[in-house]
């Protein structure tokens, strides 16, 4: 068996392209969505995520605000340019791009954001409302993921799942989302301290490896048939993505998510849809 492409790159230009349509309707009302972004330090990595994501709001017409500023940056600092894109009305959601440089308190700069603002969904707030099944942001990769499996037509209701990691990204709000009756699966979280993970994976009829170590599902471990997405992100010497998954479980699964090219975009996707969802909320408000 060779898996068949879960093709995030694909599915994501579609979702642009609805937005791009939306984005226009709002601008007729006299509405300019806003994305910010704050950016903190110089992981390379970082610098390219959000990047992208000002391109993509080039693409479908929403408007940029680049905040950035050096790893030496205080909490006081980052904190003053969070109250400012709270009070800005230009901005209609933002992003504090993660991980922080060490010795910032990441908890406590998300905790200030405006939860109305919060375009990743990852305001206390905002994951509060979906543990209690309340309309507001969802996460960017782990509502990526889901819409990802639905447009390839990946049974998700009743499935099991294995979510692979305990990240605040992906990890702990994935089993949130896979969980609720629109998708009703029964999820299983692994992480570090699961004692077989092989005995877990095994039984899984979606696999998400969010663990960030490089090859760590291997094709032995994938029940036939299954879907697995790979959302791990580690770099070989010459700076190319390792993934999560062992490239042999594409002779196994029966879908597979590419990386890069399938989660990502996802990811960078779902990030315009929950502020052009935002601003429309405002704009009939
Ligand atoms: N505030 C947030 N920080 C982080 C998040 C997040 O959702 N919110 N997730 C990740 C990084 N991330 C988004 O910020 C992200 C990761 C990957 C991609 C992407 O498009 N990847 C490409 C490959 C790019 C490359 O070559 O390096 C792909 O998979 O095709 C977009 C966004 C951590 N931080």
């Amino acid at each position: 068996m060779t898996a068949q492409i879960l093709d995030g790159k694909a599915t994501a230009a579609a979702i642009k392209s609805d937005l791009t349509a939306r984005v226009a309707a709002l601008k007729e009302k006299g509405v300019t969505p806003g994305l910010g972004t704050v950016l903190v330090g110089d992981d390379p990595g970082s610098h390219k995520y959000v990047a992208g994501k000002h391109r993509d709001c080039a693409q479908v017409g929403i408007a940029s605000l680049q905040r950035e500023l050096p790893a030496t940056a205080t909490q006081e600092a980052v904190e003053a340019v969070v109250r400012e894109l709270n009070a800005d009305p230009a901005c209609t959601g933002y992003i504090v791009q993660l991980p922080l440089p060490r010795g910032l308190d990441e908890n406590r700069i998300l905790e200030l954001m405006d939860p109305a603002k919060d375009a990743d969904g990852l305001h206390p707030t905002n994951l509060g409302r979906l543990v209690l099944n309340e309309p507001g942001p969802l996460p960017c990769t782990p509502y990526g993921i889901i819409r990802l499996l639905r447009e390839h037509g990946v049974e998700i209701n009743g499935a099991e799942v294995v979510v692979v990691g305990r990240g605040v990204t992906i990890g702990r709000p994935m089993p949130l989302l896979l969980t609720r009756r629109s998708e009703n699966a029964t999820v299983t979280q692994c992480h570090t301290g699961t004692r077989d993970l092989a005995a877990h994976l095994r039984r899984a009829d979606i696999v998400v490896a969010a663990a960030g170590v490089p090859h760590l599902v291997k094709p032995e471990d994938i029940k036939p048939g299954a879907a697995v997405l790979d959302v791990g992100v580690s770099r070989d010497e010459s700076g190319k993505i390792v993934g999560d998954v062992h490239p042999g479980v594409a002779e196994v699964a029966a879908w597979l998510s590419p990386n890069p090219g399938g989660v990502g975009p996802m990811t960078r996707a779902q990030l315009l849809a929950n502020v052009v969802e935002a601003a429309e909320r405002a704009a009939e408000s």
